[in-house]
């Protein structure tokens, strides 16, 4: 399988690093990035154009949200997969429309990796049937809030306890706080959609990882999963299990058991 990873970060290079290590059948051809950087172990493309040349089967972003929509045309043209992992780029109006239009047109697909929430599955087959209510907290530590609106929300570095800064609908979750929020689109995707899911977002001093607890009810019953991620050494806002969960997207393309 020929993959080009978007992005070369905290995740990105994270999910090359594991690709190598778990010998995985699969041919890294190129990493997109805005400039051009030495010392990657394959060649860098900075135009979107290059992909349709690599001929790519799957195309996975892990740059940010601006990547997204250039990054995932170019993908789809090239006629690739694209999975996107800023899928806080979906909370603007058209920008999933316009990528899932070309997917099929192109015969191909835009696939939403779960990121950091993992058994976001069983949210999405409970969808099927009508849901009543979702609601999805994000409960970082302090420095994984840091350089985002929070600081100016509530005093990152006097918190006495857990505090509760932002309580809203995801599109606007995802808007305000595009490095922390991606996955209050992915739920939403999933389940209610951008404006009826609900989403509060807490900085917790005595958090150690990352915590995920999603609650819903509807007609499938009630669930309540809780995730509690590792930050990546690279990046504290990101989840390691969100380089894990690439990873096996990718695996799972490239193999013969789908996982
Ligand atoms: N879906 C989910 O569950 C989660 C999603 N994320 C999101 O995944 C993405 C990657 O996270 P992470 O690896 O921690 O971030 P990093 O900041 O560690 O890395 C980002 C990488 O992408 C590159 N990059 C940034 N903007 C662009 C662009 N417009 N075009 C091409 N390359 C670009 C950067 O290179 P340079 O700056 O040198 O140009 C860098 O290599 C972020 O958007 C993050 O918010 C994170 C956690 C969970
Ligand atoms: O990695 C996480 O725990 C979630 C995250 O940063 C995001 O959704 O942007």
């Amino acid at each position: 399988m020929r993959l080009v990873l978007i992005g070369w970060g905290a995740i990105g290079a994270e999910v090359a690093r594991l690709l190598m290590a778990r010998k995985a059948p699969v041919d890294l051809v190129a990493v997109g990035l805005r400039a051009p950087r030495d010392g990657l172990p394959c060649p860098v493309l900075t135009d979107p154009a290059d992909l349709a040349a690599l001929r790519p089967d799957l195309v996975v972003e892990a740059a940010g949200r601006a990547a997204v929509l250039p990054w995932g045309l170019a993908a789809l043209r090239a006629g690739a997969d694209f999975a996107p992992a800023s899928t806080s780029a979906f909370a603007e109006d058209g920008v999933l429309d316009r990528l899932v239009d070309l997917a099929r047109a192109q015969g191909r697909q835009v696939v939403i990796p779960p990121g950091a929430l993992g058994g976001i599955g069983a949210l999405a087959a409970a969808a099927r049937l009508p849901l009543d209510s979702v609601i999805h907290e994000v409960i970082k530590p302090a420095r994984a809030w840091q350089g985002t609106e929070a600081e100016s929300l509530c005093d990152l570095s006097g918190l006495a306890a857990p505090t509760v800064f932002f309580e809203g609908p995801a599109r606007e979750a995802a808007r305000r706080f595009p490095q922390n929020a991606n996955v209050a689109l992915i739920t939403a995707l999933a389940g209610l959609g951008a404006d009826a899911t609900r989403i509060r977002l807490i900085a917790d001093p005595a958090a150690g990882a990352n915590r995920h607890r999603v609650l819903a009810q509807g007609a499938f019953g009630r669930m309540e999963i809780t995730l509690d991620n590792l930050p990546l050494a690279g990046n504290p806002k990101s989840s390691a299990l969100t380089a894990l969960s690439l990873l096996r997207l990718i695996e799972n393309r490239a193999g013969a058991l789908v996982i």
